[in-house]
């Protein structure tokens, strides 16, 4: 597919998200230069297919005509400023999980003097709801923007030509852009995605000193809630530390439910599940819990579509997979979605099909025509 993004595009920080652009940029055939103060992280990159290292770059080859700045938060202003500063001609944005601080840092430089208003005008912040729990090139993906959200956050003074700019990357990379304030998108993802963040990890940090015998019991719904508890600590710290005011008033409405239901447990657990106001307390909190779910786009970014489920127990060996997904296949049924569950001490495992509601019937018929086990929800 041929891109609308004009190159050379600069990748600084050629980690996770950088490395992951490179890719997607020069599979479309744009040119990438990749640039990190880590050498073994932009080896790794170049040699993952993301990019030419910028050492490597020919002196009369064409200078970047666009920045994208994939580096921490807590250096992403500095290093904004100088990719304005180095390259006059070209837009630039960054894609830190964090927008309000970056912009406020950025405008203390032009305050100073260190960055005129000129060069502010080429920058436009942004940030891909794209990633995972790992970090570094090693994990990146051509495909991690498809169909994810990419804000766009222009500031009071951004040219229009740049903004264009990163949209058009946005949407070259696969993404859904849309535009909001920092302070807007600040708020936003303290909520969606940074107490998301810290309530994985607590959960998590509760099982470090578990039980053995407690850990052998653990099962998909204790795997959905802390996938996100592998996240890079630096990283997140300095997430947390660079929206703190969102993220503290989030935080503090979480400790209020938790305490209301502390109390409430409490109650039961001294004088027995049916104190008054125990039931209540408890079912309360599951049941906001359910709405609040049912508010989660799905697949897409588009209202949650309800799949049907169904269950089939797979032999935990080569090519049994395969198998399933080719007999789903032939019974001409599309899979939405998957999710495969361990049982700890069984060579066997429970894959659950996402398809729509009408296949549900037929898919669960020729399964079990051709041998398959399927689970009965
Ligand atoms: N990880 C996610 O899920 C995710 C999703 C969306 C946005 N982001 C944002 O993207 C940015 C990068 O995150 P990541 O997950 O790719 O991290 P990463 O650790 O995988 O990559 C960051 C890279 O930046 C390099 N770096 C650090 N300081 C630098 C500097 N001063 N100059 C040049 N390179 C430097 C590091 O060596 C590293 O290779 C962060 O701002 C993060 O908030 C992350
Ligand atoms: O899915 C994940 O693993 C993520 O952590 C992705 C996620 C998110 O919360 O959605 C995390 C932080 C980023 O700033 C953007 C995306």
């Amino acid at each position: 597919m041929s891109l609308s993004t004009t190159g050379p595009v600069l990748v600084v920080g050629s980690g996770l998200l950088g490395a992951s652009a490179g890719l997607a940029l020069s599979i479309g055939g744009v040119p990438v230069q990749l640039q990190d103060t880590s050498p073994s992280a932009r080896a790794l990159a170049r040699d993952l297919g993301a990019g030419t290292l910028v050492d490597d770059v020919a002196p009369d080859d064409p200078t970047p005509t666009l920045v994208v700045v994939a580096v921490p938060p807590d250096v992403t202003s500095d290093v904004v400023a100088r990719a304005l500063r180095q390259h006059p001609d070209a837009v630039v944005t960054d894609v830190a999980s964090v927008k309000a601080v970056i912009l406020a840092e950025l405008q203390e430089m032009v305050a100073a003097g260190g960055l005129s208003d000129a060069e502010l005008a080429r920058y436009v912040g942004s940030h891909p709801m794209a990633g995972r729990e790992r970090s570094g090139a090693a994990a990146a993906d051509a495909d991690l923007f498809h169909s994810r959200p990419w804000v766009l956050v222009p500031h009071a003074g951004s040219d229009a030509g740049a903004l264009a700019r990163v949209r058009t990357l946005a949407i070259d990379l696969g993404s859904v852009p849309l535009q909001m304030g920092a302070q807007e998108h600040d708020d936003a993802v303290a909520l969606v995605s940074h107490v998301p963040q810290v309530l994985s990890s607590l959960v998590a940090a509760r099982l470090v000193e578990a039980p053995d015998g407690a850990l052998a019991l653990a099962g998909q719904g204790l795997r959905d809630v802390t996938r996100i508890a592998a996240s890079d600590p630096r990283l997140w710290a300095a997430i947390l530390v660079g929206n703190a005011a969102p993220v503290r008033d989030q935080l503090a409405l979480v400790r209020d439910d938790l305490t209301a239901l502390v109390a409430a447990l409490d109650g039961a657990a001294q004088q027995g599940p049916l104190t008054p106001g125990a039931m209540a307390a408890a079912s309360d909190a599951v049941r906001r819990g359910n709405a609040g779910v049912a508010r989660v786009p799905g697949k897409h970014g588009g209202a949650r579509r309800a799949y049907a489920e169904v269950t089939v127990l797979v032999p935990d060996s080569t090519g049994e997979l395969g198998r399933l997904f080719a007999t789903v296949g032939e019974l001409g049924v599309n899979i939405e979605d998957v999710t495969m569950e361990h049982a700890t001490q069984h060579r066997v495992g429970m894959t659950t099909l996402a398809v729509v509601p009408d296949a549900a019937e037929r898919l669960t018929q020729g399964l079990d025509e051709r041998g398959w086990r399927v689970v009965q929800a």
